[in-house]
C-alpha cells in the first residue's frame, strides 16, 4: 500500500479550461481531483475525473479540499464564484504549470492560474482570479486587476495595467504603458496602441472600438 497522503483539489466548471486546470493540479502534487458543475448529477465524469456534486455540494464541502479552482470562463461569473467560495472558508491557492516562468518579484493573487508556457516578470502584480494563459507573457511592472484572462499567446509589453474582468484576447499585443479599462476586450489578434475605455471592445491592428450591438 502506498503512503503518499492524497491531496485534493476541487475544480468548479467542467469545461476543456478545467481539464487544462486538473492537469496542472495534478502537475502540483494534487493527487485526487473532482469536479463539480451545475449539470450535476446528469454529468458524472469529465474526461477520467469524476464530477462529485453541482455548486451548492461544493459550497459545503470547501473544507475538504487543500485548493478550490473555480473553471469558468466568463470573468464575471468566475468572480462572484471564487467570492461565494471564499466566504465558505474555501482555499483558493494560485496554480502555476512547471514550465510557466513567473519571475520571484511578481505577485499571484489567489485563485489565479497561470498555463504552460506563460511568462510573468518582475514586478507585475496579477490580481485575483486571473487567467494567464497559455504561452502569453506579461512583461515586467505591469498591473493586472482582478479577474482578467490574458489569452494563449497574447504579450502585454512592461507596465501595462489592466483594471477588472478585461478579456484580451487570444495572440493580441498590447503596447508599453497602456491602461485598458475594466470589462473590455481586446479582440484577437489586436494590437492595442491607446488606452482602452471600460466596457469597450477593440479589433484590430492598431485596435480600434467597435459598438456594440444593439
Ligand atoms: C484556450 C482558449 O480557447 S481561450 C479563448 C481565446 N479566444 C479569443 O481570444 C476570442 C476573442 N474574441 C474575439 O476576438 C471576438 O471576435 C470579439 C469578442 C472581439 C467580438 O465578438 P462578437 O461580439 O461576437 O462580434 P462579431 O463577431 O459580431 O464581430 C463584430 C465586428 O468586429 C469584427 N471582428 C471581430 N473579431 C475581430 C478580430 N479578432 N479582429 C478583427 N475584427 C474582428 C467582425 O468582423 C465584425 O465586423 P463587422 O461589423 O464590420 O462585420
Amino acid at each position: 500500500m502506498s503512503n503518499r497522503a492524497v491531496v485534493s483539489c476541487a475544480i468548479l466548471g467542467a469545461s476543456g479550461h478545467g481539464k487544462v486546470i486538473a492537469e496542472i493540479a495534478e502537475l502540483n502534487g494534487f493527487s485526487e481531483i473532482h469536479f463539480y458543475d451545475d449539470r450535476w448529477p446528469e454529468l458524472a465524469l469529465i474526461e477520467h475525473w469524476p464530477v462529485s456534486g453541482n455548486s451548492d455540494t461544493l459550497i459545503r464541502r470547501v473544507h475538504d479540499y487543500a485548493n478550490v479552482v473555480v473553471a469558468i470562463g466568463h470573468n464575471v461569473t468566475r468572480m462572484n464564484k471564487y467570492r461565494t467560495l471564499l466566504e465558505q472558508g474555501a482555499s483558493c491557492l494560485p496554480l502555476v504549470h512547471p514550465s510557466a516562468v513567473v519571475s520571484r518579484y511578481a505577485k499571484l493573487g489567489y485563485g489565479t492560474v497561470v498555463m504552460a508556457g506563460a511568462v510573468i516578470n518582475p514586478f507585475s502584480c496579477i490580481g485575483k482570479g486571473c487567467i494567464i494563459n497559455t504561452a502569453a507573457t506579461v512583461d515586467h511592472e505591469c498591473v493586472i486587476a482582478d479577474g482578467v484572462h490574458v489569452s494563449p499567446g497574447a504579450h502585454l509589453a512592461g507596465a501595462v495595467e489592466v483594471a477588472e474582468a478585461t478579456w484580451l484576447g487570444i495572440g493580441c499585443h498590447i503596447k508599453q504603458r497602456i491602461k485598458i479599462g475594466s470589462n473590455a476586450v481586446v479582440a484577437a489578434g489586436a494590437t492595442v496602441i491607446n488606452d482602452v475605455l471600460d466596457n469597450q471592445t477593440v479589433v484590430g491592428v492598431p485596435a480600434k472600438p467597435i459598438c456594440p450591438k444593439e
